[in-house]
Order: C-alpha cells, then structure tokens, then sequence
C-alpha cells in the first residue's frame, strides 16, 4: 500500500518552543486517519506542515511522493480546512464557489453546487451570516470541491452541535466513499472519530505515541486482571503500556501481538476511547502511573 503521507524525524521549533519532535510516520492511502492528542500536543502543527503552510526545522515530510505546497500540482493534490473554518465574511456562498473555480483547476462546479443544495444553503447568503455549523459545512464544501487526493482537516467539528456533528461527518463519508479520498482529521471527540476513522495517530507532548490501522491496534491491545503481580512476570513479548495496582489485584494495559491465555487472567478488549486515554495517561508526567516498559524476560 502506497503511503500518501510520509515523515521522517519531523521536527518543528518556534524559538525554544518545540512543537513537534522526531514525528516518523507513515500514513497509507485510502484511510480516514484521527489525529489525537491532548491540547498543545502537536496536532496543528503536524497538519500544517503537511499542507506546506509552514516548514520543518528538522527531518522531512512527504504528501503523495512530493514536498508540501512545492507547486501548483502539489497544492492541487490537497485540500485543507483550518480550525477556524475561515471564510471571507463579506462574500456569499456563490462567490466562495466562483472563487473556488478560479483558483483550482480541478475544481468539480457540480459537485460543489450540488451539496450547497443538499445542505439547504442559500447560495445568495453572506458567509459572515452563517452558523458556525454551516460555515464549517461550507468550507468542507470549498475543499472538497477541488477534488483533491488528500483532505485535511483540523479540528472541524469542534464547534458544531452533536446533530451538526453528525451530520458533518455524514458528509464526510460520503465523499470518501464517493471519491476515495484520503482523509486526515484530528478531534478531541473519540466518540466521533470511533465511527470515522480506521487509522489511528496518537500524539503526546510533541511526540507520536501511537500509530497504526484501528481494526491492528485493537486486536493488539488489552485490559489484563490478574491477582497481584509484577509487570516483570508477565510473558516475555508483552509490552506493558500502562499498570495500576491495589493491594491484591493488578491491572496492565497491554499490547501483544500473540493470543494471551491464562485461565487466571481476566483479560478484556480495548475501545477506542480507552485506548487513546491509556496513552495519554501514560505519557502524562505526575499521572501516578508507571512508565511503559518492554517485558525483557
Ligand atoms: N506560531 C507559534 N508560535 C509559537 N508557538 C507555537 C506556535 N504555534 C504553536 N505553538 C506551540 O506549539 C505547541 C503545539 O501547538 P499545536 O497548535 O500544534 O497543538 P495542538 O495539538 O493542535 O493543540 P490544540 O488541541 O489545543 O489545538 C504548543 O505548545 C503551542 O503553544
């Protein structure tokens, strides 16, 4: 499988302030990917770099084999949507299309009057008068228009009601089913992206915790009770993530990749959402929780 996004010791810096460290990934074509992450982690920065709209200071970042924004075809190849859902306030919804047209020479007319219809927008209407809700769903719109092979999209659904929400992502599949695009979006919402997404990055304090395919992840990881134990007794293979302890019971969060059997362990999957709050727990400094460690035995 082809990689549509590809980083290699990524780094990027404002002054003393690291931003992303050592990010190394690589993200197949085809997937709606999740970015996570606790506030201030890296997120935006990750998917601005992607977009060429600023540059590393260390490492290097492909998007669909080529340097971000290098030119005209490379920024063709990618739409993107910013936090804040920009729009020109004192243009209509017609002439964020008319403007769409002019910019992108693969833009899709059709496509893009098409669902401003379906959304029951008036064209007519200044986009300084939308909701937030129909701003988002606009800018979707003007991004997705322009048919590119790789959408990227920061925090889109952070200000819309959960019916909006819903709806949003609606019409998110569907153009992913429609076209086959590849789709890279971060939200604080788990539960949104649980129903979305089938590729997982999870990003910590400026570093890639996680990464990987949902349905590999979740195969792989594991609630793990057992009678009060050491992380070192536990199978060699067995990579601790996480481990809380009471007095007589132990609980890992572990990841394996073979089958675990012990008829004295009570051993349970893993949702999304616990997932990503295990990792983010564990890379939290002062969580309380033990670090994560590779069973050496
Ligand atoms: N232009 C900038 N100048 C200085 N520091 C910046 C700049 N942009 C981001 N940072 C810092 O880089 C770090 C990562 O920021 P980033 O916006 O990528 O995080 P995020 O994961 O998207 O956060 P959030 O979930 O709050 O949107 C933060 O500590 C932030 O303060």
């Amino acid at each position: 499988m082809t990689a549509i996004l590809e980083a290699r010791a990524l780094g990027k810096r404002y002054g003393r302030k690291v931003a992303l460290s050592d990010c190394t990934l690589s993200v197949p074509s085809g997937r709606v990917v999740g970015l996570v992450g606790p506030n201030g982690a890296g997120k935006s920065t990750l998917l601005q770099l992607a977009c060429g709209l600023i540059g590393p200071t260390s490492g290097s970042i492909e998007v669909l084999g080529g340097r971000p924004a290098s030119g005209p075809g490379q920024l063709a190849k990618v739409g993107f949507v910013a936090q804040d859902t920009p729009t020109y306030a004192g243009l209509s919804i017609a002439d964020h299309l008319r403007l769409g047209a002019r910019l992108n020479p693969g833009w899709d007319a059709q496509l893009a009057e098409e669902r401003i219809r379906q959304l029951g927008l008036d064209p007519a209407q200044k986009a300084g008068k939308l909701s937030g809700g129909q701003r988002a769903q606009v800018a979707l719109t003007l991004a997705v228009a322009k048919r590119p092979e790789l959408l990227i999209l920061d925090e889109p659904v952070a200000a819309l009601d959960p019916l909006a929400r819903r709806e949003f992502l609606q019409s998110l599949m569907e153009v992913v089913a429609e076209h086959g695009t590849t789709v890279v979006l971060s939200s604080h919402l788990v539960s949104d992206l649980e129903r979305v997404c089938d590729h997982l990055i999870s990003l910590v304090a400026s570093r890639v915790q996680l990464s990987g395919d949902v349905d590999d992840l979740l195969a792989t990881h594991f609630r793990l009770t057992t009678a009060r134990r050491e992380a070192a007794t536990l199978p060699q293979g067995m990579r601790v993530v996480l481990e809380t302890h009471t007095e007589r019971q132990s609980t890992f969060i572990v990841r394996s990749d073979k089958a675990v059997q012990d008829p004295s362990w009570v051993l349970e999957p893993l949702n999304l959402e616990d997932l990503v709050l295990t990792y983010m727990s564990q890379a939290t400094a002062g969580s309380g929780h033990r670090p994560t460690r590779e069973n050496q035995r």
